[in-house]
């Protein structure tokens, strides 16, 4: 069996060792020609699979993206050819949950927010959108669930309108991309929805940059409105609208999933989807490979209190305002958003660490975010 993975695979090669002849290749230089006898391919958001890239392979048994977002992924191809769409659904939803709660962080203190006192909407209330409610209930922030799809389906929660959403203080995007139909995302802020933000709200984008019409935010930009945006997502990547990254207050090359974790574990779903459908037995697992952080126990800055001390713990694990300030001061050059994203110095989730609470009294917060007990 030849097994075809791209080089952004973390531990693709000590996963799929074993399992067949393994070659890896870049997003770069992937063509019909170098993967037309693969009889399995392993992608991420990257790699577009389509007709071009697999017309004439006659092999292929099984495409996978170790990505949560499948819109690279041309779906009625891939069915046409009696493909299913693999994806690793859930690998990174706390990895982008941690990402936007340092943004909240960052934001609360140049807006001189007390977090608990405003409201999140969140818009897509699956992998990535349950995870955020989990930490903003951790940090007693409240919020609302917006994802009529669910909803329609039946899920017990509770779910708002978009109406409602537009009136929160802080709003989180945490749709796929869908262009089309009744759930559309595509333009799901246009110019008519971004005119009705308000100057004293935070929209923050980690999904796809498309929800976004970016053009539009621009122009409202240019006129003079002074929005509060966080986006870690762009219209048309890499070649993105450059004349927009200085207005946006946190702006990052698409990284929000990019922990030690999130990646690996992508990597560990389609692995364990492979064994499945070609009957081997999964019997590695990311704990095997993980490299243990150093250090791996964080002591609490017990001179600090409330949201102050919570900021100080979760930006010590990931500060958002490093990533944003390299990408806004090198993203003018050539290549540098696939440079950013590829030689990204990924960092570890929460879980990953001990957190020494001392006498703090709100320890059992800390541990509800996700850290471990000292
Ligand atoms: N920036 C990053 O690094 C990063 C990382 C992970 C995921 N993503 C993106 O975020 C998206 C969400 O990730 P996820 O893992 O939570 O996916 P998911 O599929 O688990 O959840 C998406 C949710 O959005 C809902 N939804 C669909 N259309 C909607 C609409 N019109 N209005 C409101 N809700 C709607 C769905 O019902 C679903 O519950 C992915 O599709 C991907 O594009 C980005
Ligand atoms: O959809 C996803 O899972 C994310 O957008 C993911 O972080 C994309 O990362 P990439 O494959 O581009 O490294």
């Amino acid at each position: 069996m030849k097994i075809y993975y791209e080089d952004s695979l973390p531990y693709a090669a000590e996963f799929f060792a074993g399992l067949g002849d393994s070659q890896v290749f870049s997003h770069k230089d992937v063509n019909a020609e170098l993967v037309a006898d693969a009889d399995v391919l392993l992608v991420r958001s990257t790699t577009k699979v389509n007709a071009a890239l697999l017309d004439a392979n006659k092999a292929i048994k099984y495409v996978g993206t170790a990505t949560a977002g499948t819109n690279h992924l041309d779906k009625a191809y891939l069915q046409s050819r009696g493909l299913a769409v693999h994806s690793a659904a859930g690998c990174n939803a706390v990895a982008v949950a941690e990402y936007v709660l340092s943004a909240l962080f960052v934001m609360a203190e140049k807006l001189d927010w007390q977090l608990t006192d405003k409201t999140v909407g969140i818009v897509g209330a699956g992998h990535v959108g349950t995870r955020l409610s989990e930490k903003l209930t951790a940090l007693g922030i409240q919020y609302y669930l917006c994802d009529p799809p669910l909803a329609d389906a039946g899920d017990s929660r509770d779910f708002v309108t978009m109406d409602t959403i537009m009136q929160c203080d802080i709003i989180s995007l945490h749709v796929p991309l869908i262009e089309g139909g009744k759930y559309n995302t595509e333009h799901m802020f246009d110019t008519s929805r971004i005119a009705q933000l308000r100057e004293d709200q935070l929209l923050i984008n980690a999904c796809r940059g498309e929800v976004i019409d970016n053009k539009a935010l621009l122009a409202s930009f240019v006129a003079g409105r002074k929005l509060n945006i966080v986006l870690d997502v762009w219209e048309n990547e890499p070649d993105i609208d450059q004349a927009l990254v200085p207005y946006i207050a946190l702006a990052t090359a698409h990284i929000a999933g990019h922990t030690v974790e999130g990646k690996a574990r992508g990597t560990e779903m389609l692995y364990q989807q492979v064994c499945e459908q070609f009957g081997f037995d999964a019997t590695k697992k990311l704990s095997d490979y993980l490299p243990s952080p150093q250090p791996n126990c964080i002591n609490l800055d017990e001179t600090l209190e409330g949201q102050a001390l919570l900021s100080a713990l979760v930006l010590s694990v990931y500060d958002i305002r490093m990533d944003s300030a390299q990408f806004k001061s090198t993203i003018a050059q050539p290549d540098q958003f696939r440079y950013i994203r590829k030689n990204y110095s990924i960092r570890r989730e929460f879980a990953a660490l001990s957190v020494n609470t001392g006498n703090y009294p709100g320890s059992e917060a800390i541990y509800a975010l996700g850290f471990n007990r000292k």
